[in-house]
């Protein structure tokens, strides 16, 4: 079956652009894969290292069967080089590669797109005869041998003159070319910190004995964005024979530029950018593939002169949360594109403003990277939350309410907030429900006594004072504490309710934090006219209630005690 290559152009971001501009696409083919040269000069290659430096993030060893799966997914996103491991690294490495050049490498679901199968491997005979066995069954087999530039490598680790170095080079990119290999990345490790003479001089006689792509790399992330731009115009500039091969980039992020030395490297002329998922890889990681795909796609027109990638962003939410699971390596929150609150809202004037207009606040849609969204935008309720956004949600839920009703959810919302870390719809729901916010309790709370341990089941007495100043006494026994509390005060209010929801959350550190516990329940066996009909579902009346203190068990009766006060007020 024949895959139509379509690539999204990188969107116009201007002050007044509207989200829905932002959107819009052009297609470009992919151009044909030729190894030192792109027919068209805009377009940037990418080269995924997730599967060999990615793995080299402490902790993230892989699987052959989770690498194959993974790259599997690269296929999809339309990665156009997989660097697939290290095949000299062991026996499950070099099956590795060889079973993603031999599936994955062989062909997809297209006659044109096979993605590039890289084996790297050290500039020796053994190592590269090794990876030449793994990957030349692909359709198109890349081997990248490569070798430490800068003086501080060659002298203290490799131990080797500049002249060896600059000789091994050579011969072992013949020797690669000789085995039969037509597609050779030199990469110079620790380039960044290598002098400028010696790298034009390395490079240029790497072309001539075969090397079709030049990586450069920032190895220890020391570069800013400007000096990494410059050397590899540099690069491009003085070495000889440079028109025949392609220069890519490949940055560490020891001090968090490694994708703003990617796109700087990218403006300078680099038609290669190697990345990572999620950005994982030795250290401090690498240059994350979303960041830079995303930011050739949002700022390529506008900022960088056209430049863009064959990628298909749509897969790159996937992709990320695979990585995320076979390595390990947990994403935080706010991780750029990818982390869980990359396109969440919280705070009440940015909500605001995203319901007015999304591009308010959102430079992307969650939906170029593959989210599927059904409504609005993306808006989490909470203490720093309005009333515009919680009308949104009321509304969404299904609840049109008058300007006074608002205010007066909208005061117990934010009460609610300050406690809680996020207001859920269940809340709403029993926040709209609560006719009687305020009410004077019927049942008080006068004392509680509570045994529990391992024997499996757990006593409460408790006596509660009624409205009417009489107490009344009740034990239980239950399955755990909060069990047998809330037995015995049923026994005393004898009331059937139904406890739909019952939360804990410590609000301060150590053994005696204060706990908020936060209730919600409704009657049992309801009359059916009180219950209110919303899309067609019958929703019950719910109440809520939350108790606050240093004792669970307390906290959890008074939470118990506030709802049920509330129930009973409500009139049927
Ligand atoms: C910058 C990068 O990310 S490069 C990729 C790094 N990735 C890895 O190292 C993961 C895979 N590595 C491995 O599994 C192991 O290191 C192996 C199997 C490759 C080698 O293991 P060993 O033979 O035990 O060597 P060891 O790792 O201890 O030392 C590396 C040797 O390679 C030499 N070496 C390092 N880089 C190169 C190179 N590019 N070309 C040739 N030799 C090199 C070192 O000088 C050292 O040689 P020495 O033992 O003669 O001093
Ligand atoms: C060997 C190259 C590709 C590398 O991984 C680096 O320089 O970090």
């Amino acid at each position: 079956m024949r895959r139509q290559n379509i690539f999204l152009s990188p969107k116009i971001l201007s002050s007044e652009s509207k989200l829905a501009s932002m959107n819009s696409t052009r297609s470009r083919s992919r151009p044909e894969y030729i190894p030192g040269h792109i027919p068209d000069p805009s377009y940037v290659r990418i080269l995924d290292t997730t599967l060999r430096d990615g793995e080299q993030a402490p902790g993230a060893a892989m699987t052959a069967e989770q690498k194959l799966r993974i790259a599997r997914q690269l296929a999809k996103l339309g990665v156009d080089v997989i660097d697939a491991g290290f095949p000299s690294a062991s026996q499950e490495d070099f099956n590795a590669v060889k079973m993603i050049a031999e599936e994955v490498g062989k062909k997809f679901d297209d006659d044109e797109y096979v993605p590039v199968i890289v084996a790297i491997c050290r500039c020796n005979e053994k190592d590269i005869r090794t990876a030449w066995e793994a990957v030349k069954e692909a359709k198109r087999p890349r081997l990248m041998p490569f070798i430490a530039t800068s003086p501080i490598h060659m002298e203290y680790k490799l131990r080797k003159t500049k002249q060896e170095v600059l000789q091994i080079a050579r011969h072992m990119v013949a020797f690669a070319r000789s085995l039969g290999c037509r597609d050779i990345q030199f990469a110079a490790e620790d380039a960044a910190r290598s002098d400028r003479e010696f790298l034009y001089e390395i490079f240029g006689d790497v072309i001539k004995a075969g090397a079709t792509t030049l990586g450069v790399g920032d190895t220890v992330g020391i570069t800013m964005p400007l000096e990494f731009g410059k050397l590899i115009a540099d690069i491009k500039a003085n070495t000889p024979g440079i028109e025949n091969a392609i220069i890519s980039a490949h940055c560490h992020n020891d001090l968090g530029h490694a994708t703003a030395n990617t796109i700087e490297a990218a403006r300078a002329g680099a038609r290669q950018l190697e990345v990572t998922i999620n950005g994982i890889g030795e250290r401090a990681g690498n240059a994350a593939f979303e960041e830079v795909v995303m930011a050739l796609r949002c700022r390529g027109v506008h900022v960088l002169g056209g430049l863009y990638t064959g990628i298909n962003t749509k897969e790159i939410l996937k992709t990320s949360k695979m990585v995320e699971e076979f390595s390990g390596m947990h994403l935080q929150p706010h991780k750029a594109i990818v982390g869980d609150n990359a396109f969440l809202h919280e705070s009440g004037i940015h909500q605001d403003g995203l319901l007015k207009h999304r591009a308010t606040y959102e430079i992307l849609s969650p939906e170029d990277i593959g989210y599927e969204r059904s409504s609005g935008a993306n808006m989490v309720l909470g203490k720093l939350s309005g009333r515009q956004a919680l009308k949104n949600r009321l509304k969404e839920l299904g609840y049109e309410l008058k300007e006074d009703e608002v205010e007066s959810v909208f005061r117990n919302f934010k009460a609610m907030a300050e406690k809680r870390k996020r207001v859920t719809d269940v809340d709403l729901k029993a926040l709209v429900s609560d006719k009687v916010s305020e009410v004077e309790p019927i049942w008080k709370l006068g004392w509680l006594q509570v045994t529990c341990g391992t024997l499996n089941f757990s006593t409460t007495s408790v006596q509660l004072v009624s409205i009417d100043t009489s107490t009344h006494v009740a034990c239980s026994v239950g399955k755990g504490p909060v069990d047998s509390a809330y037995k015995a005060v049923d026994l005393i209010v004898k009331e059937a309710v139904k406890v739909l929801e019952y939360s804990l959350n410590t609000v301060t550190e150590g053994t005696d934090a204060i706990a908020t516990v936060h209730v919600v329940l409704r009657k049992e066996n309801m009359n059916s006219h009180t219950s209110t009909l919303l899309n067609g579902n019958i929703i019950y009346p719910t109440f809520s209630g939350i108790g606050k203190g240093v004792d669970v068990v307390v906290s959890s009766v008074e939470a118990y005690l506030t709802a049920l006060n509330k129930m009973l007020h409500f009139k049927e």
